[in-house]
């Protein structure tokens, strides 16, 4: 039986006249960590938008545990990039947490204990439990970034796609999400994040995807040892800080 949690299957998708990825195929099962990786403009956070079925796609088919991803909203754990989200909102870290189970709990409801025991769960596992009353405009970035991944988590996802939630983090909380990411994996849990950070990916993820408008490698970090593959994903020639950052030397 498959375990297969994300497929995507000849995926174009267009963007203000210009196709920006074409023939984008990728599959993530339940217990993968697979790392989104592509220069700047490259696709990537299309793509997740795309999984999230915010942007339409013109060609191809995403599925989400054999659902469309309208279908599976409510099962996706989403975590933006950081400044995408609005700090200055008045509320505290509880309740932006419960704002990542909106869809779920129905626009204007009230949240049941379900709801609650789910972002408690959250904020504990990005351990955030002590700063739960605070205003999220008070919060540092690494404290930002623990809030955006309990609201995805407070959907208790089976698929979570993260867009570079390692940016301008420190070592510590670095660490806090790979070591989270590692149990939400072995829990059963697809994981897909997009990142800059080459080493991070290379030491967190099973296996990476190379996209540059279409997929351009996919495998382990080991398989994708040569460096030819990275170049080429980078559309340069040469980069002798691309091969440095990757430990790999000419
Ligand atoms: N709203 C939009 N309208 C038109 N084109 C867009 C729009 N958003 C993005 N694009 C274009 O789509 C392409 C892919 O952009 P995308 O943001 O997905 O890249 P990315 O890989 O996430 O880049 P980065 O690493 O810089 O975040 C780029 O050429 C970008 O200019």
């Amino acid at each position: 039986m498959t375990n297969d949690v994300l497929r995507v299957e000849g995926v174009g998708v267009e963007l203000a006249g210009r196709l920006v990825l074409h023939d984008v195929n990728l599959v993530v099962s339940g217990s993968e960590q697979v790392g989104l990786i592509g220069p700047n403009g490259a696709g990537k956070t299309t793509l997740l938008r795309s999984m999230l079925g915010l942007l339409p796609i013109r060609d191809g088919a995403i599925t989400i545990s054999g659902a469309t991803p309208a279908q599976a909203r409510g099962s996706i754990g989403y975590v933006p990039q950081r400044h995408e989200f609005a700090w200055d909102y008045p509320v505290d870290v509880r309740t932006a947490a419960m704002t990542g189970r909106t869809h779920r709990i129905g626009w204007l409801r009230r949240p049941k204990q379900d709801d609650r025991e789910a972002v408690e769960d959250a904020l504990r596992r990005v351990d955030l439990v002590e700063l739960a009353r605070r205003p999220i405009g008070e919060l540092s970035g690494g404290q930002r970034q623990r809030v955006l991944v309990a609201r995805a988590l407070a959907l208790r996802p089976r698929l979570l796609l993260l867009d570079e939630p390692f940016t301008g983090l420190d070592v510590p909380t670095q660490e806090i999400l790979t070591g989270l990411f590692h149990d939400l994996t072995s829990e059963g849990t697809a994981i897909l994040m997009t990142t800059h950070d080459l080493p991070a990916a290379a030491d967190t993820c099973s296996r990476l995807c190379l996209l540059n408008e279409t997929v351009i490698a996919d495998g382990s970090p080991e398989q994708l040892r040569d460096p030819a593959i990275w170049l080429r994903a980078f559309g340069v020639a040469r980069s002798e800080q691309l091969l440095h950052s990757l430990g790999v030397a000419r």
